[in-house]
């Protein structure tokens, strides 16, 4: 199914993503906690996609289990930045193949000591043009309710992904975030400039101290200090901080479907447990039928 199809019933929506593996070795045990997770029958499943491009073929294999096996429905990331149109063009002839319908078009972060400056794809809006020129995809981006780091401005980041909206994504995955009023804040200005599409919150539990370091350095986030002392207190305590994590991003979820914001994505990290324990946490609020 197509998630603007899923996005226009007008009902919360609640997703997990699981990240390929890096190599063959630990293929079983990704495919083992992506099925288990799937059997958690979420509105959709994201699929992220290695930056360097190695791990392509992973992101299909894992996208088309989850569909055939659960038939639950795939969200494919692609990313652009050390690709070239060729590799983009048989990537998307294999996702059709695989009747894979939805894909996340990403830029994808820049490998340290990286130097194209020839490189095909620069921004995700060219790679959203292409997708769109290639076939019957239904085409996300990624959106920065704090800003991308790489903006010069709050204002060109979003005249940026109006561009991006208008080359043809259907609808915006947030980066992680821990305050709603963050999200609500970039809600009013992208809807000034004319934004429309559905907006997918992006909600990070924080399950271990390792975690905090790498969303900093991946995207500055804001830390409330209600998480800050979370993390302070529970951050040595494992599974003081697992539940610590679960019940922060529980109580971000349910401020969110309060607020109307209906489309929910969880990054679960591979980890069955914890999105299960999300998702029991919501059991009621997320009930399709009542
Ligand atoms: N939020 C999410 O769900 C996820 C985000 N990412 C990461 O997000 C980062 C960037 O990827 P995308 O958002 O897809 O990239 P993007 O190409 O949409 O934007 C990247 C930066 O380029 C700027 N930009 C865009 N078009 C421009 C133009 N025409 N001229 C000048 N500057 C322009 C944007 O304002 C932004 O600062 C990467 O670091 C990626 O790996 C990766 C996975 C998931
Ligand atoms: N710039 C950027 N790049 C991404 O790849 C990305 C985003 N933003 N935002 C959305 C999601 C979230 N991503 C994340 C978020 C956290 C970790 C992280 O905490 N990694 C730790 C611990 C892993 C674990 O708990 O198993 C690490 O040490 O790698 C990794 C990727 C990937 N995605």
């Amino acid at each position: 199914m197509k998630l603007s199809q899923i996005f226009a019933e007008k009902r919360p929506t609640l997703s997990f993503e699981v990240f390929p593996p890096k190599t063959s070795d630990t293929y079983d045990s990704v495919k083992f906690a992506a099925e288990k997770i799937a059997s958690l029958k979420p509105d959709f499943m994201s699929v992220t996609y290695g930056a360097g491009g190695g791990t392509s073929k992973y992101t299909a294999d894992i996208a088309e289990d989850i569909l055939t096996k659960h038939d639950v429905t795939p969200l494919a990331h692609l990313t652009c930045v050390s690709s070239d149109k060729k590799t983009v063009e048989n990537t998307l002839f294999s996702l059709k193949d695989k009747k894979i319908e939805n894909i996340l078009a990403l830029r994808g972060d820049i490998p340290s000591g990286f130097e194209n400056e020839n490189r095909e794809y620069k921004y995700a809006s060219q790679l959203v043009s292409d997708i769109k020129k290639y076939g019957d995809f239904c085409v996300g981006g990624a959106c920065y309710p704090e800003g991308h780091p790489e903006d010069l401005s709050v204002a060109d980041g979003i005249k940026h992904l109006k561009e991006k909206v208008d080359a043809g994504c259907e609808f915006l995955t947030t980066q992680m975030f821990f305050d709603n009023n963050i999200l609500y804040s970039f809600l009013y200005k992208i809807r000034e400039v004319g934004i429309t599409v559905p907006i997918v919150a992006g909600i990070m539990p924080v399950t271990n101290g390792k975690q905090i370091k790498r969303i900093c350095s991946l995207s500055g986030t804001y830390l409330p200090q209600r998480f800050k002392s979370i993390v302070d207190r529970f951050g040595d305590k494992p599974s003081a901080m697992k539940q610590a994590g679960i019940a922060y991003a529980t109580e971000q979820i349910i401020d969110l479907f309060a607020n109307g914001v209906n489309a929910v994505h969880v990054y679960s990290m591979n980890k069955p447990d914890v999105a299960e324990k999300i998702q029991q946490n919501l059991s009621e609020i997320i009930l399709k039928k009542d």
